[in-house]
Order: C-alpha cells, then sequence, then structure tokens
C-alpha cells in the first residue's frame, strides 16, 4: 500500500486583553458547582442552564504534550485515513514528527495558545449571551478539543458530572470553532462526540443531554466585519498612494484533493468567506485565496500560500498582507508557518500579515450573536449539515448526522 504519509518529510476595536487581565478572567468563570440542575423552566421563565461547548481541534499548550497531540491527530481516521494500517502507522508517523513539531512549537513560545483563547471566548461569550438570551441563560462555557486537552472524553464527563443528561435532561450546544464546515474538522470533532455520547450515555439516552449544533458560520456578518477590521489595521501601515494597490492574500488551511473531489463543502465555505470580507471592503484591493500547511506526498488543493508569495514577489508585487481565514486564533500555521517562514524568507518589509482574531471583542460579539440565532432558531442544526458529501462511505458520518438531525426541535 502507498504511504500516503510517509514517515517524516512529512478593527475596529482589536485590543487583545493581556495575559494577566485573561487569567483573571478565566478564574472568573461561572463556577457550575453552584448551578442547579438542568431544568425545563424556571420560575423567571429560563429554560436554562445552557452548555455552550465549544468545538476545536486543540493543540499543545507545551512542548511536552505535542508526542500526544500528533499521535491523536494521527489516529484520527476522519482526517488521516490510513486504512487497516492506522493502528500502526498512525503511532509511527506521528514519533517521527513530533521532533520537528516539537520545535516549531518551541519557537512561538512553547506551545499553542489556543486553550487560553478558547477559554476565554467561550467564557466572554457567554457573559453576552446571559443578557441576550435569559429565556436560556444561564449559559455555562466548555470547551472539547479533538486532539489536546481538555479532550471531548473529559468535557463530557465533566457535562454530566455538572448535572447535564443520564437522566436528568439539559440542553447543550456543540458550537463548532471552525467558520467553515469540512468533514475533517467540524465533521470529526461530531464524530467523536456522538462517539462519547453513546458510550457515556447510552443509544437510547432516554433524558440524555439534548444537544444541538452551530455546524458552520462562514459569512456571520460579525465574522466577516471583524476579519476585515483587522485587514483596514494593516492597510492603514502602507503609504495612502500605494495603499489601493496592496495585495491581499487570503490564505486558509489546505485539503488533500481526495477530500475535496469527495465534494467537502469546506472549499466553496472558505470562498464565501473571502468574498463576504471583500464585499464588506468594497473591494477596495486585489486579491486571491491561497491555501497552505500541505502535509506529505499527495495532491492538495492549492496555489500553495508560500509559493504564490514567491511567485507575486516575482512579478514585483512587495506589497501584500496575509489574511488567516480559516481558524479564530494563532497557532503554529500563523505564528510560525506564516510569520516565520513565509513572510520572514520573502524578506520584504512590505509583506505583512493581519492579526488573527484572538481576543477580538468583535469577534466575540459575533460567537454570541451566532449562539442567540441558533437558540432562538430550535433548530438542532443547519439543513446543509443533513447532507453527506456525494463520495461520502462512511457509516460513522450517516449516523452521527441522523443523531443530531433527530434531535428535532428545541423551542
Ligand atoms: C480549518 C482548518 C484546518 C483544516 C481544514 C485541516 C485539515 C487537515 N489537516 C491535516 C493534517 C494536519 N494538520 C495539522 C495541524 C493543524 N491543522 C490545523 C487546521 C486545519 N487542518 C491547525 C490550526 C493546525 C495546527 C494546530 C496548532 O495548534 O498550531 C497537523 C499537525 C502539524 C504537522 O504535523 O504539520 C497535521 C498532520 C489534514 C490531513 C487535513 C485534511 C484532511
Ligand atoms: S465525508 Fe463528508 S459526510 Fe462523510
Ligand atoms: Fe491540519
Amino acid at each position: 500500500m502507498a504511504l500516503r504519509y510517509p514517515l517524516i518529510h512529512f478593527t475596529r476595536r482589536a485590543v487583545q486583553p493581556s495575559a494577566l487581565e485573561l487569567l483573571r478572567t478565566v478564574g472568573q468563570q461561572h463556577t457550575f458547582a453552584t448551578f442547579a440542575p438542568p431544568v425545563t423552566q424556571d420560575a423567571t421563565g429560563s429554560k436554562g442552564p445552557t452548555a455552550m461547548v465549544f468545538m476545536n481541534m486543540g493543540g499543545p499548550s507545551t512542548t511536552n504534550e505535542v508526542g500526544d497531540f500528533l499521535s491523536r491527530l494521527f489516529a484520527d481516521a476522519d482526517l488521516i485515513p490510513l486504512g487497516r494500517l492506522q493502528s500502526y502507522l498512525g503511532p509511527l508517523i506521528s514519533r517521527r514528527r513530533t521532533p520537528k513539531i516539537k520545535e516549531q512549537y518551541a519557537a512561538i513560545g512553547g506551545g499553542s495558545p489556543i486553550r487560553k483563547w478558547s477559554e476565554y471566548q467561550s467564557s466572554e461569550m457567554c457573559k453576552l449571551l446571559d443578557k441576550l438570551s435569559p429565556e436560556t441563560a444561564p449559559h455555562k462555557p466548555y470547551v472539547a478539543f479533538r486532539y489536546a486537552d481538555p479532550l471531548t472524553e473529559e468535557t463530557y464527563n465533566k457535562l454530566l458530572e455538572d448535572g447535564f443528561g443520564r437522566g436528568k435532561g439539559g440542553r447543550a450546544v456543540a458550537f463548532t470553532q471552525y467558520p467553515q464546515y469540512s468533514c475533517s474538522t467540524t465533521g470529526s470533532s461530531l464524530n467523536e462526540l456522538w462517539k462519547w455520547r453513546n458510550r457515556l450515555e447510552g443509544k437510547d439516552g432516554s433524558a440524555g443531554i439534548k444537544w444541538s449544533v452551530i455546524d458552520r458560520w462562514p459569512a456571520h456578518p460579525g465574522l466577516v466585519n471583524a476579519i476585515a477590521g483587522n485587514i483596514e489595521n494593516q492597510l492603514a501601515t502602507y503609504p495612502t498612494e500605494r495603499r489601493g494597490d496592496v495585495i491581499l492574500l487570503f490564505s486558509a488551511h489546505s485539503l488533500p484533493m481526495s477530500v475535496v473531489n469527495r465534494g467537502d463543502p469546506y472549499p466553496a465555505e472558505v470562498a464565501a468567506t473571502v468574498h463576504a470580507v471583500m464585499h464588506h471592503l468594497n473591494f477596495s484591493n486585489p486579491y486571491r485565496l491561497v491555501w497552505q500547511s500541505q502535509v506529505g506526498p499527495s495532491a492538495w488543493l492549492g496555489a500553495q500560500t508560500s509559493i504564490a508569495v514567491e511567485e507575486y514577489v516575482k512579478k514585483g508585487h512587495t506589497e501584500l498582507i496575509l489574511i488567516p481565514v480559516a481558524f479564530t486564533s494563532d497557532h503554529i500555521e500563523t505564528l510560525y508557518e506564516l510569520d516565520k517562514e513565509v513572510i520572514g524568507e520573502a524578506g520584504h518589509e512590505g509583506i505583512k500579515r493581519s492579526e488573527s482574531l484572538n481576543g477580538n471583542p468583535v469577534f466575540i460579539d459575533a460567537l454570541a450573536d451566532i449562539a442567540h440565532k441558533h437558540l432562538m432558531s430550535g433548530q438542532s442544526c443547519s439543513s446543509q449539515m443533513r447532507l453527506r458529501c456525494p463520495s461520502c462511505k462512511s457509516e460513522k458520518c450517516l449516523q452521527q448526522k441522523k443523531f443530531f438531525a433527530e434531535q428535532g426541535s428545541l423551542l
């Protein structure tokens, strides 16, 4: 069998809180021990508490966690299908890849900031949501990662300890933090959530947690506004007379062509984000969407970000802004791949990057609005999520989608 992953070549108000402020805020999160167990309706008319579960891939918080992170990632057949050899090849590839990736995390400060940002974003969003949606308050923030702590299993157990499910009912919203849906990212997180739901609550799930899913939000006006604000901030650093000629290079994590050809919705949804941002900016600048972070020798969706920058420089374009568009916080692919490799190696001071969303208050308002609209809609998931990829053969996808769709109306 051919080895697909051969052993190792393999704003507006964008004021970011300081690390200290962050710690303080996270420390002030609602402590759930004080919450009453879920009820259908309390004396104030609230149907809460409502658990708001932020789903994402996660990342190693320290370099010591890189090995475990990669071994979970290469064990995920929804992301990297290695067939019957998965349990043999996955650990082998991840072990061989660990030293290189460890160095990259060391170079960006010793770990991924994703946990810190996810905890901050979810707790800030819940505070806003308590005001926007008293009917479903209080809202309790949770984070469930696919490959790093807190893992989905741990978070599901926490939900049960906190009085949701197992005969007590209660409502939880699985809120993907990937704005654009891919079966390799959000799909994988939902498969994992569904797996732990079956293992920890049993398949019949009588008075189990009532789940609904926010499965995509690629063109939400708040997301668009936050990305556009960051671009405008960076554009303002160029001289006025040349500002309109700066190339805007939107960059998203690529997908293997096998996933694209299966009919994955991600490329079209990323393009929808880019178009909405450019519309918001009144198409002020020339732009392109390019794709980064290809791994291994198989064919991936292009044009590749690093090559696009090199080629534009060769054509004499040395003023361009790279814009991360498919991830909501910093990670090695912004801080290492874009900043150190692509921009660092290009060696032109006119080549810059717009900020990631991180703690941007415009973005946190957007999260609250997305969640509020979802809670008011009563929908268990979007109609788009009910449809499988045309060439999907996965029984897991079929059952998972059926489960979430059958949660029915939540009003
Ligand atoms: C929306 C974003 C992402 C998509 C789509 C995605 C698909 C995808 N990724 C791999 C393989 C790897 N990804 C790795 C790291 C990684 N991936 C994303 C995002 C998406 N991936 C991020 C943000 C990160 C970095 C996390 C961080 O904390 O910094 C890795 C591990 C790193 C490495 O070994 O290079 C692999 C491997 C595939 C195969 C895939 C689509 C099928
Ligand atoms: S792979 Fe897309 S629905 Fe199964
Ligand atoms: Fe990835």
